[in-house]
């Protein structure tokens, strides 16, 4: 089974308007309220994939009744621990750039860290855990190692996507695959990554210190996936971007969705890729159909130092 974990889900308020003025009122005629948070995306994107699997986390309020019933409709299976916090609104303004308000994720108690630590427990071997999303530094690194430990100990695949200090701390313990953007895999490290050579360099330290597959996501230039057999680059196929949110989720779906059939890391890359660039090419998460329809654009190449630096 694959169980999804959103810490800090949302519902992403995503309006469209032509113009958009800070300071000004502005009216919008197009609004839709999706349910986010990276985490939630995996799922809803698995889903539509065919694949089964489980939407863990906190949630809680009218906001969390909303997101709750809607992956229910869309067949994702949840299993929220409740929070008496209301869960966040996100704000997406999509306009000749795209803006985003993002709440902040909710404080919870021992006991429902608890109840989550047990969820991780009770998985079996094989099982697939995706922690992805913002991780609230007040909960701790500790708590995020110990159900990485978990994890390592009952061999259940570790995926990890989130930011900022917490990933530094997490990724001390063996990680299946971890999707950094290119600033954030900057972060990790404190430098500024401005060429393919640098996220070829500090992907490779992530897999020298223990991490199993790095899919450094590019935007619109594309991806890196790099093992400790393989580097492989791909270039994003062309279209017109529409919504750029959950792109990289949406990548980590296709990843695991096509790993988990084929337990080939470069066709996974490929399919990887296809979603993550269907989704910013449509307002809500990519469809099946649409990742197909992509497929056939993208071609994968081993990436070597040289070709880049002459
Ligand atoms: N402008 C674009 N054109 C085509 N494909 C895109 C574009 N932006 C993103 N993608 C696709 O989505 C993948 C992930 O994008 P990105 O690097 O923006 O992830 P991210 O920063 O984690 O996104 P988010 O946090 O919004 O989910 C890219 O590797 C690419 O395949
Ligand atoms: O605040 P976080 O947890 O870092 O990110 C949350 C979020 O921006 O990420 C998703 C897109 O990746 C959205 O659905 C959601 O609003």
């Amino acid at each position: 089974m694959i169980y999804t974990c959103t810490i800090a889900p949302s519902i992403d308020y995503t309006v469209y308007l032509s113009d958009f003025n800070s300071g000004k009122l502005n009216r919008t005629n197009e609004v839709y309220y999706y349910p986010g948070g990276k985490g939630i995306n995996v799922s809803r994107v698995l889903k539509r994939f065919g694949v089964a699997n489980t939407a863990l986390g906190f949630a809680g309020g009218f906001t969390g009744r909303y997101i709750e019933e809607y992956l229910k409709n869309e067949g994702v299976e949840t299993d929220f621990i409740e929070t008496t916090e209301v869960t966040r609104i996100n704000v997406k303004i999509k306009s000749e750039s795209e803006t985003e308000l993002n709440g902040p994720g909710p404080e919870l108690t021992v006991d429902q860290l608890s109840a989550l630590t047990k969820k991780v427990r009770d998985m079996n071997e094989g099982d697939w855990f995706v922690l992805a999303g913002s991780l609230p530094n007040a909960i701790g690194q500790n708590y995020f190692l110990e159900l990485a430990t978990i994890c390592q100990a009952k061999n259940i695949h570790f995926v990890l996507d989130t930011s900022g200090p917490m990933l530094k701390s997490i990724l001390t313990a063996p990680v299946f695959l971890v999707k950094p953007n290119q600033q954030e895999l900057g972060e990790l490290f404190g430098v500024d990554i401005t060429n393919l050579t640098d996220v070829y360099h500090y992907a490779r330290k992530l897999v020298e210190s223990g991490t199993e597959h790095v899919v450094v996501s590019m935007g619109g230039e594309g991806a890196m996936l790099v093992t400790k057999d393989i580097a492989l680059i791909a270039k994003a196929p062309q279209g017109t971007v529409v919504n750029t949110v959950g792109a990289g989720d949406s990548l980590v779906s296709g990843f695991i969705a096509s790993y988990a059939a084929s337990r080939d890391a470069s066709q996974a890359f490929r399919f990887g890729i296809a979603s993550g660039s269907a989704t910013a090419f449509r307002s809500d998460l990519c469809r099946k159909e649409d990742v197909e329809t992509l497929l056939d654009q993208i071609e994968v190449h081993p990436f070597e130092e040289k070709d880049v630096t002459g």
